[in-house]
């Protein structure tokens, strides 16, 4: 079974069906935010996710009802973008994006805690967002795996991210120097294997052209088969690669 996707029209379609299209700048506003929703097409694909800053999410939820697109998920950020925050304060801002409305959140681990090598801290973190976010809600935890230096810490995050309750582990938060990266892809899908529960995979950060979303495409296939590969499990997090997708669809 071939695992070499291609820039065709048929895999921008299945990008965009993957991604969680995102807007989280500092000057975000409702008008923006609007906008980004207006620059879907049906007639390409619907997204599986929109991903916004918390005060957002009851506006994307009305939208995306309003136009019945209601197989897009509502995603909003917890503890972003260093993973600083205190612990109550994370909770009180997951519980009051569920409130809102909210399907998913993702969750900054506290990564350098990591670093300095304490697992517990942001164990906890991930333990308690999870209770907060219950069956329904799904918890995608990042581990910004652009400042862990070693393969083995990027095992490490994604390990304790699993073992606490992470419905998916996700890449980067976008705002550091190294986001998504192919070497950390492979690391973060083989810990999912390997730990053998049902947890996704989210690639966040520096993806712009479906032609850089392709090997993406492939390591997954390759490490977890072609089948696994579909939104419930593999989500591309990304703000400016609709616009490539479009242009890879109109082309055909
Ligand atoms: O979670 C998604 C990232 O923040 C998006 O990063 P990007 O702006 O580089 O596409």
């Amino acid at each position: 079974m071939s695992t070499n996707n291609q820039v065709t029209a048929a895999v921008a379609k299945h990008v965009l069906e993957l991604m969680d299209l995102t807007s989280l700048n500092e000057d975000d506003t409702e008008k923006s935010i609007l906008e980004m929703l207006d620059s879907i097409d049906e007639d390409v694909a619907l997204p599986a996710a929109v991903c916004v800053y918390p005060q957002f999410v009851a506006l994307c939820k009305k939208h995306l009802s309003s136009r019945g697109w209601y197989s897009v998920k509502v995603a909003t950020v917890t503890n972003f973008p260093c993973g600083e925050q205190p612990l109550s304060q994370v909770l009180a801002q997951t519980q009051q994006a569920i409130d809102d409305g909210a399907d998913e959140i993702d969750l900054v681990m506290p990564y350098n805690q990591v670093i300095a090598g304490d697992p517990d801290t942001p164990w906890q973190y991930v333990r308690s967002s999870k209770e907060v976010c219950g069956s329904s809600v799904q918890l995608k935890v990042i581990i910004e795996s652009g400042v862990l230096d070693t393969p083995e810490l990027i095992a490490q995050a994604s390990d304790i991210a699993i073992l606490a309750g992470a419905d998916f582990i996700k890449t980067s938060t976008g705002k550091v120097t190294v986001n998504a990266t192919l070497a950390a892809t492979q690391v973060m899908l083989e810990r999912i294997k390997i730990n053998g529960k049902p947890v996704g995979f989210k690639a966040a950060g520096g993806v712009k052209t479906v032609a850089q979303a392709c090997p993406y495409l492939d390591v997954a296939c390759q490490v977890m088969g072609r089948g696994w590969v579909e939104k419930a499990n593999f989500r591309f997090g990304a703000s400016s690669l609709l616009a490539d997708v479009k242009g890879v669809v109109a082309r055909g």
